[in-house]
């Protein structure tokens, strides 16, 4: 199955969508008002939608309050109705504990310690959340995902990728010297190559790969569907497409390159600290080996 087809992609398809845009037109979603995963937000589509603490829900809500699987929201083909799954805690709509019941527009909805709120196919509302999501989860300069959702996104996957065991495998960019390109044309020209950096890397990656801005001038890329080939060749396209890119900081036509590790998990038992240590032994020795190349993690 492809990460699209998983249907507990569903926030992560929300945030491949390339940072801060103006949304369009949606179906219902869940937004988390309160408590843990607060700001997430999930649209309900047309399969029905598990809320719970598995990592297999479509909104997971890590937190001891909530069950595995709490409770599921579903269109019945006129409306939207929530279930309780038999959660330790009752699943409550607008404080009232409920077996089954019929969801309207701006519906609080209580699991375990996180509160929801269910909003409607037209409501404006979505739309500004929307807005709040993107903010929260997105680097601003460069419109990729920021290093904490980073970091969120890479912890599920892991779960996810070791549940099925499946691939996963990361790519760490590193733009070179960068600090001579700040000393010599100033720092607002280096946010124009670090944009410029980040436009690249949304131009190379696919619909289920996460890219993020991680750090200053580093840059990761999950690959939740690929080994370690499928990452080499990635980063090595990023590579090259940066070294022949035209960067001209400050209207003065410079050469920039970057540096790139690669790391995948260990199938069995293989942590994020292992994953990203790994990924940043092999950008070190990228940058040892004369920079502007890409090395594999062993
Ligand atoms: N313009 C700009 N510069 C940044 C930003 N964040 C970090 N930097 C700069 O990035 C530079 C990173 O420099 P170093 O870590 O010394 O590394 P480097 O010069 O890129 O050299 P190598 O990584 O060894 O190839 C520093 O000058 C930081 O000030 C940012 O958001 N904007």
């Amino acid at each position: 199955m492809s990460a699209s087809d998983d249907p507990a992609n569903t926030t992560q398809r929300t945030m491949l969508s390339g940072g801060p845009h103006r949304p369009g037109p949606r179906a219902a979603c869940l937004v988390v008002i309160l408590g843990e995963g607060l700001g997430r937000r999930v649209d309900i589509a047309d399969s029905p939608m598990l809320v719970g603490r598995s990592q297999e829900a479509d909104l997971v809500i890590s937190h001891k309050s909530v069950s595995r699987e709490h409770c599921r929201i579903w269109f019945d083909g006129t409306g939207f109705r929530i279930r309780d799954l038999g959660a330790t805690n009752r699943t409550k709509v607008n404080d009232l504990p409920v077996d089954e019941a019929v969801l309207v527009d701006g519906d609080h909805i209580v699991v375990g310690e996180s509160l929801l709120k269910f909003i409607g196919q037209t409501s404006v509302e979505a739309s500004y959340h929307e807005e709040i999501y993107q903010l929260a989860t997105h680097d601003a300069l460069s419109e990729l995902c920021n290093r904490r959702h980073f970091m969120e996104i890479l912890d599920r996957e892991i779960a996810r990728a070791q549940r099925h065991q499946r691939e996963l495998a990361l790519c760490i960019v590193d733009v070179d010297l960068f600090k001579p390109v700040n000393d010599t044309y100033g720092h607002i020209a280096g946010d124009e190559v670090l944009r410029h950096i980040a436009a690249i890397i949304r131009e190379h990656v696919r619909g289920e790969d996460i890219a993020a801005r991680i750090g200053g001038e580093e840059f990761a890329v999950l690959l939740p569907e690929g080994g370690l080939a499928a990452a080499r060749v990635l980063a090595e396209r990023l590579r090259g497409s940066v070294a022949e890119a035209a960067f001209a900081p400050g209207g003065i036509p410079r050469r920039i390159t970057v540096s790139v590790g690669v790391a995948a998990l260990q199938v069995t038992g293989g942590t994020r600290s292992q994953l990203l240590a790994a990924a940043d032994a092999a950008l070190y020795r990228a940058k040892h080996g004369g920079r502007n190349q890409v090395c594999i993690g062993s």
